[in-house]
């Protein structure tokens, strides 16, 4: 049997909700074996984050090296990137490794504010590693910065997805819809020249951090397991949907989302 492997470059969450920590429980409940590079240590919890130490970048290669040579991934993603230099590598790896299942989550901001992306930074995402990308997972206020358009209809969504793939060299968008008001959670994926939407009930609640990690692990655990785009990406939406709906109530502010509704809801059925 061959085992799937991914690999996430990302933070870390000592609270366990976001970054490396929920793209590891992502990929083991989706049967993926996940391997990690961490990027920058974050103090952070429930209620926002503290401070971050960048890690030395010439540790995060070498983190990488060591897996790549041992425990080839099937799929990449990348989370929290913070500084040039990481990206800069993160790109070389990506190309000396002929990585094509590489999942760009574009992490500039935490929920609780907090800048995890330096300024000079944004543009050598879209430049060094936009055109490696299978997949990239902008949230609104993100694509609003790597596309510079104000995005507030689904109209603007699908026009900030196209100019993602088509001016910047993704191979496809997925367009998050967390922070629109609609009554349901949308989400927009352009890829190949067709648009889909990804809709579920929007759940009222403040328990949602690390969602967007949680999603675009999914969508590289999936692509690990070799399913297409369209396939991994609805298997990640109805992961998050179930993990919003049932969430934990851990944490004294924004909570976790629950990693084990989506796997429950399927034994459940069976
Ligand atoms: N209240 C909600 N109810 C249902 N689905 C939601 C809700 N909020 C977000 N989602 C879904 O969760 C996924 C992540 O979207 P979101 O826009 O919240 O990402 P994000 O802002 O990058 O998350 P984070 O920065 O906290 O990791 C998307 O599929 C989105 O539609
Ligand atoms: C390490 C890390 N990556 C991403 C996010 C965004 O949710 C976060 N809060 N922390």
């Amino acid at each position: 049997m061959t085992i799937p492997i991914a690999l996430t470059i990302a933070g870390t969450d000592p609270s366990g909700g976001a970054g490396i920590q929920a793209d590891l429980k992502t990929f083991h409940e989706l049967r993926v074996f996940g391997t990690s590079a961490i990027t920058a240590v974050v103090s952070q919890n429930t209620c926002g984050v503290r401070s971050f130490v960048d890690i030395d970048p010439a540790l995060i290669e070498d983190q990488l090296q060591a897996v790549f040579e041992d425990v080839p991934p099937n799929a990449v993603k990348t989370g929290m990137l913070s500084i040039v230099p990481a990206i800069e590598i993160t790109a070389k790896i990506l190309k000396q490794h002929g990585v094509s299942r590489y999942v760009m989550d574009p992490v500039m901001v935490a929920k609780s504010g907090h800048s995890l992306l330096s300024k000079e930074a944004v543009q050598s995402l879209i430049t060094m590693l936009l055109p490696l990308t299978y997949v990239t997972t902008p949230n609104i206020p993100e694509a609003e910065i790597m596309s510079n358009m104000r995005i507030s209809s689904l109209d603007d969504m699908k026009k900030a997805a196209r100019y993602l793939v088509d001016d910047c060299g993704a191979f496809a968008c997925l367009l998050k819809g967390g922070h629109m008001s609609d009554e349901n959670a949308v989400d927009v994926l352009y890829s190949e020249g067709g648009f889909e939407t990804f809709s579920s009930p929007r759940i009222a609640t403040k328990h949602t951090h690390g969602t967007g990690c949680t999603l675009s692990a999914a969508i590289t655990a999936e692509l690990a397991k070799g399913k297409s785009v369209q396939s991994s990406v609805e298997t990640a939406k109805a992961y998050i949907s179930a993990a919003i709906e049932d969430s934990l109530q851990i944490g004294h502010g924004n909570g976790p989302t629950n990693h084990w509704a989506f796997n429950d809801r399927l034994s459940n059925r069976a």
